[in-house]
């Protein structure tokens, strides 16, 4: 039923407290999903219930009918609402699997100023972790993993791949020769526009400045805005600063729309990536190696190299679908110093501490020239549970 209401601030005051009540349900729901994993660790229950889920989406599905509330509305809602209530169960677990992984106050390392794409990923990993941040940005991938092993900060966050440009070469070659173990790994959607200082017009941009990680997943934009001089810059946030400083109407950069408001900076064009859905992966690395409960999906990321003998790495990627592991990538880099030798990294989605991962090393540590576990971490890749709700 809908009331009448005298003034729009009279409105406005009743949507502000429907809001603070939907928030302060969300926080209560969220606390009640951390008695969820409390009891799921005494039953050894996986966090995840996809069963559960379907179960929930169709009832509510059928409860927002009721309001007028369409399926996809709270379909959607309800798939962020699950997934940071599995999200935050994961960080409660890990919190309690390794006591001394993380302190009330984190260094973390990343590439670019503030504002980067690093620096967005390395707040949002550490978003759920209850722990304050103090960010030390770097000027290239090598000291990102630097000031971690010397003990200047406590974590480093490196981009592994993007879906539009593929791995990101540099930061495998930095993995082959650290001591550093892979501790975590987040996903994060990449939405790059073209930002300009001034008010200003497509057809005056002569001068482009971007790091060129994101100028690759913007080709095609790019090839369509003719003969354009590129800058290159060694950061996103580099990028964005320069052209903040410059103040001109034909020089733009490639960027995130929100991190460019840091730098005074407006989008004049939007959605410029060759692929719709661009989203990179990053990798989280620290000095110690962490566990995973078995309650949580875990991935193993591993290097290997097989030596030249023929078929060799395919014996390897056997061992792994005899014991019924599923890789989830696979990628090859040259050896440096042995030319037309190969190192293989793999990532498993399995627990390390597995039977099946222990039997996996030992065949392969057999069949490898040089092996080495580079982490064992959570994925925390929610997919969303899909659910079939009948047409109107
Ligand atoms: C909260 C739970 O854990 C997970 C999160 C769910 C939720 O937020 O509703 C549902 C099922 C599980 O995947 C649960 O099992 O009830």
């Amino acid at each position: 039923m809908t009331k009448s209401y005298h003034s729009l601030d009279e409105i406005r005051t009743h949507v502000t407290r429907i809001d603070n009540e939907i928030l302060a349900l969300l926080a209560e729901r969220r606390q009640l999903s951390l008695e969820v994993a409390k009891s799921k660790i005494k039953t050894t229950k996986p966090v995840r219930d996809q069963e559960r889920e379907q179960a929930l989406l169709l009832r509510l599905i059928d409860e927002g009918k009721q309001h007028q509330l369409d399926a996809n509305y709270v379909t959607q809602i309800f798939h962020t609402i699950i997934e940071d209530s599995v999200l935050f169960q994961q960080a409660y677990l890990q919190k309690l699997t390794n006591p001394d992984s993380l302190q009330p106050v984190v260094r973390v390392s990343f590439l670019g100023a503030k504002g980067s794409y690093s620096n967005l990923a390395s707040r949002q990993y550490f978003s759920r972790k209850q722990t304050k941040l103090v960010e030390m940005s770097c000027s290239n991938f090598r000291d990102v993993v630097n000031v971690v092993e010397t003990g200047q900060a406590d974590y480093g966050v490196l981009p592994i791949e993007n879906t539009s440009s593929g791995s990101i070469n540099e930061v495998y070659d930095l993995l082959q020769h650290t001591s550093l173990s892979i501790v975590g790994e987040i996903t994060q959607p990449i939405e790059h526009c073209l930002l300009t200082a001034v008010p200003t017009s497509l057809d005056q941009i002569d001068t482009l400045y971007s790091h060129p990680q994101p100028h690759q997943q913007c080709s095609e934009y790019l090839r369509t805005m003719g003969d354009i001089r590129q800058e290159y810059t060694s950061s996103t946030a580099d990028a964005m600063l320069q052209v903040a400083e410059l103040q001109l109407p034909n020089v733009a950069a490639i960027g995130n729309a929100s991190s460019g408001e840091l730098y005074g900076l407006t989008p004049l064009k939007t959605g410029i990536a060759n692929q719709q859905e661009n989203f990179t992966r990053f990798i989280v690395v620290a000095r110690k190696a962490v566990d995973v409960t078995p309650l949580i999906p875990a991935k193993t990321t591993l290097i290997m190299s097989t030596g030249q003998k023929p078929g060799s790495l395919v014996e390897c990627l056997l061992v792994l679908r005899n014991l019924n592991i599923n890789m989830a990538k696979l990628e090859s880099r040259p050896v440096i110093g042995n030319p037309w030798e190969e190192m293989f990294y793999v990532d498993v989605e399995t627990n390390l501490k597995s039977e099946a991962m222990q039997q996996a090393l030992e065949e392969l540590t057999r069949l490898t020239r040089f092996i080495k576990v580079l982490g064992c971490y959570p994925s925390e890749n929610v997919k969303p549970t899909e659910v079939d709700y009948p047409e109107e």
